[in-house]
């Protein structure tokens, strides 16, 4: 029996644990396990104090009723694996399964519960509904711990509403993440570059708002950049477009230009005008940004682009990422990506890739994870950290 940190005791008792286990997956195949293996320590501690852990999670972001393809059943397993003892799986979140595979945890074993967002009330913007399934969660757990990194910019039952219910603690990877995290917005050596990119533009665009004062260089690809190229007044075919984001891109290149602060933007992009159909194989071609064809689909940074985004990594002694720079999942639209990531494995200073996704592509192209300073596990809630948003599930830990 043991303890652990801020909870006391908590052999014999259940322990609900908020973990990110929300992985990429191909069909029920898990194609990246880094969350899962960032939150075997947290879980691993507990049930080695004796505890019966009781860990909840989302996979994606199913509308509030079960699909199967966000089951988190296949990460059970993994989870299983990476623990090296088995882990009970509920087949729903509070009902019947999730009760009784609570009942039947002996101390020091795992349960798995799963998708909680089958249930409309984890999202909701309803304080009185999500309430009432916080309410449900508590009710199978005597202690809360958070260590879902990933999530804590979420205001959701299961990351923020849950914690005022149960005696909580902050689980240790959201503590190393943050310390982390602060080292990047306190006192950053300087020159400070950061790299944007991925698909969730309008979550990421308020980051640059806050970085304009911060950062050095600001370099700019992936899905994100071909709102930027638009308030340039490039046209950009079938590209992804913020149309409703013109403006507030318009307005940080002015600020960047009138506060010194470089914003470097590719001068190429490897476009496509059949992806994704299917099984077509993919036909890349190299266009200038200025270019970009009325057919075509921006999917990477071009060669010239990859290099200069290299170039002007070079020198800086921070580094923070989010986001790839294309569709690095297809092996034709990797190669700005990879770049980026080869880049950040020569930083001589502190290196930080955030982001599931951005996460994924380092180790799926192949980096040595052991190169970069620190591999985040949260994509917006490390940008939202950074932009100096209050973030609910850390907050509410405090109260
Ligand atoms: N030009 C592009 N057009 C469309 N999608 C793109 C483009 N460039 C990158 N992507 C996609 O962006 C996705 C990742 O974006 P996302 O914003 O989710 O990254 P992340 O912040 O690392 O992840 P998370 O939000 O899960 O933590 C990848 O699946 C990639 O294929
Ligand atoms: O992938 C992520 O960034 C986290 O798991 C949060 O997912 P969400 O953006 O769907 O809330």
């Amino acid at each position: 029996m043991g303890e652990y940190a801020g909870l006391g005791e908590v052999g014999g008792r259940r322990v609900l644990v908020r973990s990110d286990l929300n992985v990429p997956l191909d069909g029920s195949t898990i194609t990246d396990d880094g969350r899962i293996r960032a939150s075997v320590p947290t879980i691993a501690e507990l049930a080695a104090a004796g505890a019966r852990v009781v860990v909840t999670a989302h996979l994606g972001r199913p509308k509030g009723a079960p699909e199967e393809r966000y089951s988190l059943r296949p990460v059970a397993a993994r989870l299983g694996e990476l623990l090296g003892a088995e882990v009970a799986f509920a087949s729903d979140t509070v009902g019947d399964s999730a009760q009784q595979t609570v009942a039947g945890l002996a101390d020091g074993q795992v349960a798995l519960l799963e998708n909680v967002r089958f249930n409309a009330g984890e999202t909701s913007k309803d304080d009185a509904e999500r309430g009432a399934f916080a309410d449900q969660l508590a009710s199978l757990a005597d202690a809360f711990v958070s260590d879902g990194f990933g999530v804590v910019h979420r205001k959701q039952a299961s990351v923020y509403d849950v914690a005022q219910r149960l005696p909580h603690a902050m689980g240790g990877l959201v503590s190393t993440e943050i310390e982390v995290l602060r080292r990047l917005t306190e006192s950053p050596e300087r020159p400070y570059a950061v790299v944007l990119g991925g698909s969730k533009v309008s979550d990421k665009l308020g980051v640059i708002d806050n970085l304009l004062g911060k950062a050095d260089t600001l370099l700019i690809g992936g899905g994100m950049v071909f709102t930027f190229l638009k308030a340039q007044g490039h046209e950009v075919g079938k590209s992804l477009l913020e149309d409703d984001q013109l403006e507030v891109c318009r307005e940080y290149l002015a600020r960047a230009e009138s506060s010194g602060v470089s914003i470097v933007l590719p001068t190429d992009v490897v476009v496509d005008t059949t992806f994704p159909s299917g099984d077509a194989t993919p036909q890349p071609r190299v266009v200038a940004a200025d270019a970009i064809p009325d057919d075509a689909l921006g999917l990477d940074i071009g060669p010239d682009s990859a290099a200069a985004f290299a170039e002007a990594l070079s020198g800086a002694r921070t580094v923070f990422w989010n986001g790839p720079m294309g569709v690095f999942e297809v092996e034709e639209f990797a190669a700005g990506t990879r770049a980026v990531a080869q880049a950040l494995t020569g930083i001589e200073g502190l290196s930080v890739v955030g982001g599931g996704d951005s996460a994924a592509a380092v180790r799926t192209l192949g980096f040595d994870e052991a190169a970069f300073g620190h591999i985040s596990t949260g994509g917006g809630a490390s940008l939202e950290y950074l932009e100096g948003k209050e973030l609910p599930g850390i907050t509410v830990l405090e109260d």
